[in-house]
């Protein structure tokens, strides 16, 4: 019996290197080709793609082409130097087309009228998230709720949206009152010191990831610390480098970082794991107010034990996901904020102004008044509409979208240019590219001429589940940091935002700060 299979297997074994290259150069050749012919047959058109890069080295190059907007030149007209690829690709094709990342092909979107009908045809928990990006950044999320997809993401959704809740927030409120002002120490002894020019984004965002590794995680002081510079580390080891996410073995061109965010993401697991299972043990006396002790207090059955919703794995990815959608974004909110306030001295003025009226003295910052700051919520629109710090929202078909006479094929990534629709003048007027908070004063679409053009927080069921606590937190720095300083631009400071996941400025964003009398 055995001699008469090892022919067989032989033949097997020598055929295996065959079926390989069959395999692969199906899935990296002739599957992309099919559905690239497939989407020009729905009439999709955009930029010709080659093997295997896609569209990869036009954008690569694009962006070594665009530089500073200028020190000088403080222009909110961004679109072109952040994605002058897109803008590019817009005139010829305007504001729907394909284009490719490697051999996978993404619907570019920024039209809101299109972004609409498709979505009225497609349930929240219908939509997937691109696979390539949730491979790609797997070490970040992992099967946190920004990459969950179908009934799993309605389970995570269901039991992490009460946790954010403005009643469960204000629990958090100290924890953030107590960082910021860490960060004013350091501000007034570097200003004493001499020197009062400081790059606000570094500041921000390290106070920022402090402030969530507590409001997460429930870390204090040096603990936070470390772990929020692990996982920034972990962010710039994916992020800082020419990544070809697409591109058949793409990793292969930066084994290194793979390698470096790898063993990265272990460390981090590691140490969030042992808080978790700790926090487990004493889940009887679990009491901590921060996000991780209320998903612990929802996850126990009506018995007591543990598991109802979450597994540990599960809660781990939480709490990172929490980290990497949270604490950049809103920094970087805070951030743009400072400079746009520092070049509209005006405005910097009136926000004093009502933060005296409103708040009183914010040694003793009540919480349940911050809604009262309305000019302020003003600013932080304006602020997310010129620099949305969530540059684009990704979406990725699971079946076939009818939008008109046009289908958009299952499987098809989407890329939604929120930078593009919110700097369109077709959409906002004239004054598109002109820093005027008071256009959100009667209007939570800032008088934009279509409901889906105005998308900071993303759209529909999977819209941003952190946006109470990041509104909490943009009014409690910037009402400490209003009261103590006043902003300038300082002339060493190079205006030029670009993507690194968020939209940030590329060389830090150096203010000259005075301390108010
Ligand atoms: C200014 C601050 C923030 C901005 C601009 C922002 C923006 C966004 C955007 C654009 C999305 C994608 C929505 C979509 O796909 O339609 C999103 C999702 C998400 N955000 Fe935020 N975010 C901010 C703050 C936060 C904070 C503070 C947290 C948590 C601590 C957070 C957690 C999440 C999570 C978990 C999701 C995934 C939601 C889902 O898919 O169901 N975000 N955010």
């Amino acid at each position: 019996m055995e001699f008469l299979l090892l022919p067989g297997a032989l033949a097997f074994f020598a055929m295996l290197p065959l079926l390989l290259l069959l395999k692969l150069t199906f899935s990296w050749w002739v599957s992309p080709v099919l559905k690239h012919l497939k989407l020009q047959r729905c009439g999709f058109g955009g930029p010709p793609p080659s093997f295997p890069l896609g569209n990869i080295p036009e954008m690569k190059k694009k962006n070594s082409v665009s530089s500073s907007l200028g020190s000088s030149k403080h222009t909110h007209d961004i679109h072109s130097s952040v994605f002058p690829y897109f803008s590019r690709w817009q005139n010829s094709h305007g504001k729907v087309f394909i284009y490719w990342l490697g051999t996978e092909p993404f619907l570019y979107i920024a039209d809101p009228e299109f972004l609409k009908k498709m979505s009225t045809e497609v349930l929240a928990k219908k939509w997937g998230k691109p696979r390539v990006f949730r491979h790609d950044r797997d070490p970040m999320f992992g099967n946190g709720l920004v990459m969950v997809e179908g009934n799993e993401w309605v389970r995570h959704r269901h039991v992490i949206a009460p946790a954010f809740s403005p009643l469960n927030l204000k629990a958090m409120a100290s924890m953030m009152t107590e960082s910021t002002n860490q960060m004013i120490d350091r501000w007034i002894a570097q200003i004493n010191s001499g020197n009062p020019e400081i790059d606000v984004e570094k500041e921000v965002v390290e106070t920022a990831g402090e402030i969530i590794a507590k409001t997460s995680f429930g870390m204090k002081g040096k603990y936070a610390k470390e772990v929020s510079e692990k996982l920034r580390a972990l962010q710039m080891t994916l992020f800082k480098t020419t990544r070809y996410v697409g591109v058949p073995f793409g990793k292969c061109f930066n084994v290194k970082k793979t390698q470096e965010a790898r063993k990265l993401g272990k460390q981090i697991d590691k140490i969030l794991l042992s808080v978790i299972e700790s926090r487990m043990k004493s889940i009887k006396r679990e009491t901590q107010e921060d996000l991780l002790g209320l998903l612990l207090q929802g996850n126990r059955h009506a018995d007591g034990k543990l598991g109802k919703t979450f597994t540990t794995r599960d809660l781990l990815d939480e709490c990172k996901t929490f980290f990497f959608a949270g604490h950049e974004t809103t920094a970087l909110a805070i951030s743009w904020t400072l400079l746009l306030l520092a070049m509209h001295e005006d405005w910097q003025i009136q926000l004093r102004e009502e933060i005296r009226e409103v708040v009183g003295d914010p040694k003793e910052l009540d919480i349940n008044v911050l809604a009262g700051l309305r000019k302020m919520k003003w600013v932080m629109n304006e602020v997310l509409r010129l620099y949305p710090t969530a540059p684009n929202v990704q979406r990725q078909a699971r079946e076939d979208i009818k939008v008109d006479n046009l289908t958009v094929p299952n499987g098809t990534n989407m890329w939604i240019d929120v930078v593009g629709m919110h700097h369109d003048p077709a959409l906002w007027g004239k004054d598109v590219n002109e820093f005027r908070p008071e256009r959100f004063m009667n209007d939570v679409n800032g008088g934009c001429n279509h409901k889906m053009g105005y998308l900071p927080f993303g759209f529909g069921g999977r819209m941003c589940v952190g946006r109470n606590l990041s509104f909490m937190e943009y009014k409690i720095v910037l009402t400490l940091l209003l009261s103590r300083f006043s902003f300038r631009v300082s002339p060493g400071y190079d205006h030029s935002p670009s993507i690194m996941l968020s939209l940030r400025p590329t060389h830090g964003l150096q203010l000259i700060v005075h301390p108010l009398s």
